[in-house]
């Protein structure tokens, strides 16, 4: 069986200045990864890479055998993502849980129930555009959209950076308590955080991996 992501040689260039530099890098379904380095070693251009939002300038990315650009409707089907900064939506949250609902098949119901688990009321807040609640509460539904559509995959960009202590202590108890084999990589700051939900870390450093290794549960 073909790994979950291959990634072989990426380099890509933002304004002439190497972003990703070589990265080769092989990930396995099941993996839980935490993925590490200063600002700016290239972590968000990397995963935004194997979704398809960046064409590289050298190498090849397959996301479960496909590639990110050419299929991406394919590839995101499998893939819950919560970027650093949510998208600005101007949608309601009631109509963009239909539209979630419409286009993905995830039941309104299951994204209100997991965001009550995270203490999002979303009812309340049904008729309000997703881009005026405030940054916790964006990420908290997230979270809960891609949470309740059961991923395959989960791609977590800073996940609990807006997230009050007790909203970041019920997300990864959330996680704790997924009943399904998932796969995740997390672009962190906070490795203590992750503790028991990865068993892999991947350290970068000027758009090179510098450090690959295995994490006991
Ligand atoms: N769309 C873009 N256009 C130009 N430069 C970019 C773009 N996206 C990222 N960069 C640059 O690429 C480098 C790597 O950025 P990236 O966001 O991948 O880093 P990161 O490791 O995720 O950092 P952080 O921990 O701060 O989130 C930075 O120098 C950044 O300014």
């Amino acid at each position: 069986m073909s790994p979950l992501i291959e990634i072989r040689n990426a380099r890509k260039k933002f304004m002439g200045t190497p972003v990703l530099d070589g990265i080769t890098l092989s990930i396995e379904a099941g993996e839980r990864i935490a993925m590490l380095g200063p600002n700016g070693a290239g972590k968000t251009t990397l995963v935004r890479s194997m979704l398809g939002f960046y064409h590289l300038d050298e190498g090849e990315i397959r996301v479960m055998g496909k590639d990110p650009i050419r299929d991406r409707v394919e590839v995101l089907r499998h893939i819950g993502f919560i970027p650093q900064l949510p998208p600005p939506v101007k949608l309601s949250l009631d109509e963009l849980l239909m539209y979630i609902e419409r286009s993905t098949g995830t039941p309104k119901g299951a994204v209100i129930a997991q965001a009550e688990r995270m203490a999002l009321d979303v009812k309340q807040h049904a008729s309000k555009p997703f881009f005026k609640l405030s940054g916790g509460m964006k990420q908290k539904l997230l979270i809960a959209i891609a949470l309740a559509r059961r991923s395959r995959l989960f791609v977590f960009d800073e996940p609990t950076a807006s997230l009050d202590p007790k909203a970041r202590e019920l997300f990864y108890r959330l996680l704790s308590d997924l009943d399904y084999d998932y796969s995740a990589i997390y672009i962190t700051h906070r490795l203590e955080e992750l503790e028991g939900l990865i068993n892999r870390k991947i350290y970068m450093e000027l758009g090179k991996v510098v450090e690959d290794e295995p994490i006991a549960t």
